[in-house]
């Protein structure tokens, strides 16, 4: 094996409990190792996720050395094993050829080298191999790569994006994820290629982007968006480069994918049906809609200095983390109020107000239907304001008030 080689010393206890599926696929005489995103992990001393191990063996003789395996994947060579613990997605080494669409190949060939599986993967600091011994296999300069903080495809850059173009994307996650420069001749390739993001499934490019923007070098990620135009073909973007060029430009520091949305909702000035708009386009699910329309109008309120105890009881304590912390960075308010504000209201809920309405019925306040429901939603409003005690007598007294001529 030509390279570098390098020895881990502390394999970390994810990767000793999956050794002995590796242990027992060399002991078939196949090779086995850990390749992808745990390695670089490890070696970046950050937290692994998942564990995923590549193998000389075709799917066929690997389902033959274990007794419980399921197909998650078999197309591509993937199997999954349940021998030990928590399952193991093996896959077999593989070339891909043919990729007429920019984001599957037409077809899978098995191979049985291990350069040729790591040579088809789309950065150096990915296609990092870790045997059993704890040995890594670095054919590529993935290891120097790592030293210097860079992002480099693998090969010539414009084969990699052409196999997959969501590899664009994936660069720019990587370089806001952990602070890495995306080298020259990388960078310049997706700018010639970014175009080829149109042919993405959106769900692909959506998950890529939040982990970019919750990244550590996030403004960083963003710049390149910009940089390379991949902002051009991603939903609702491709008229805003002044707006984005404002955000890249001023720290932010989000802890959840709606403050992500929220940072441009609130700067695109966008209103609730522009907002589910926009993230319908984006494919969001319909809770972070919501919470990001909640979250945006709080914003626009706090800038404004408007904000009162209405708005923060409809906005949901978790909505007025969000808000403040989308503004932490760029307001200089002290935003710490606003949530002591929220932990003072009277109720957080209406089934907290001490009266039903059931109990407005009995007491012949008011009859069932519409003027029920109205006196109700004021009565909350009005205890949330502070302007009456959430108290049964006081609650009475005032649906009375309320339902006088
Ligand atoms: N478009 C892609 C996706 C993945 N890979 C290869 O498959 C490995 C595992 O892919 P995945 O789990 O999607 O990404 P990770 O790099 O592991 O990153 P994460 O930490 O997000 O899982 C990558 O490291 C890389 O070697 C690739 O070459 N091209
Ligand atoms: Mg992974």
């Amino acid at each position: 094996m030509d390279g570098d080689t390098v020895r881990i010393k502390n394999i970390p206890n994810e990767f000793k409990l999956a050794l002995p599926i590796l242990r027992k696929i060399e002991a078939a005489g196949y090779e086995a190792y850990f390749v992808g995103g745990s390695v670089r992990d490890t070696l970046l001393n950050r937290p692994i996720h998942d564990v995923d191990i590549a193998t000389s063996a075709y799917p066929s003789e690997v389902k033959a050395l274990f007794k419980r395996t399921v197909d998650t994947g078999i197309e591509h060579g993937t199997v999954m094993i349940l021998d030990h613990g928590t399952g193991y997605e093996v896959t077999t080494f593989r070339t891909e050829s043919g990729y007429q669409d920019y984001r599957r190949p037409d077809k899978v060939t098995f191979v049985r080298s291990l350069k040729e599986d790591l040579k088809r993967r789309d950065f150096t600091i990915n296609a990092l191999a870790l045997s059993e011994d704890g040995q890594i296999t670095d054919l590529f300069g993935g290891l120097a790569d790592m030293k210097a903080k860079i992002i480099r495809a693998v090969g010539n850059p414009e084969e990699r994006f052409n196999e997959d173009a969501l590899r664009m994307m994936r660069a720019v996650r990587f370089a806001s994820q952990l602070n890495f420069k995306i080298e020259p001749q990388t960078l310049s390739g997706i700018y010639d290629h970014s175009q080829l993001l149109k042919k993405i499934a959106v769900e692909r490019i959506h998950t890529e982007f939040v982990k970019m923007m919750l990244g550590q070098d996030a403004q960083n990620g963003l710049t390149l968006m910009i940089k390379s135009h991949l902002y051009q073909y991603v939903p609702g973007f491709t008229s805003r480069l002044i707006e984005l060029q404002k955000i890249a430009n001023a720290p932010f520091d989000l802890k959840n994918e709606v403050q992500v949305w929220s940072l441009f909702t609130s700067n695109f000035r966008f209103q609730r049906e522009q907002i589910a708009l926009f993230l319908k386009n984006w494919k969001t699910a319909n809770k972070i809609i919501n919470d990001v329309i909640l979250t945006t109008e709080l914003i626009f309120q706090i800038k404004s200095q408007k904000v009162n105890n209405l708005n923060l009881y409809w906005a949901g304590r978790q909505n007025v983390l969000n808000a403040v912390d989308v503004l932490s960075r760029s307001l200089n308010a002290n935003l710490d109020d606003l949530l002591r504000a929220y932990d003072r209201l009277p109720i957080t809920d209406k089934r907290q107000l001490n009266i039903t309405g059931g109990e407005l019925i009995k007491q012949k306040i008011l009859s069932p239907g519409p003027q029920l429901g109205k006196t109700l939603a004021e009565l909350e409003r009005a205890v949330v304001l502070g302007q009456v005690k959430n108290q049964r007598s006081a609650l009475i007294a005032a649906a009375i008030a309320l339902n006088k001529e």
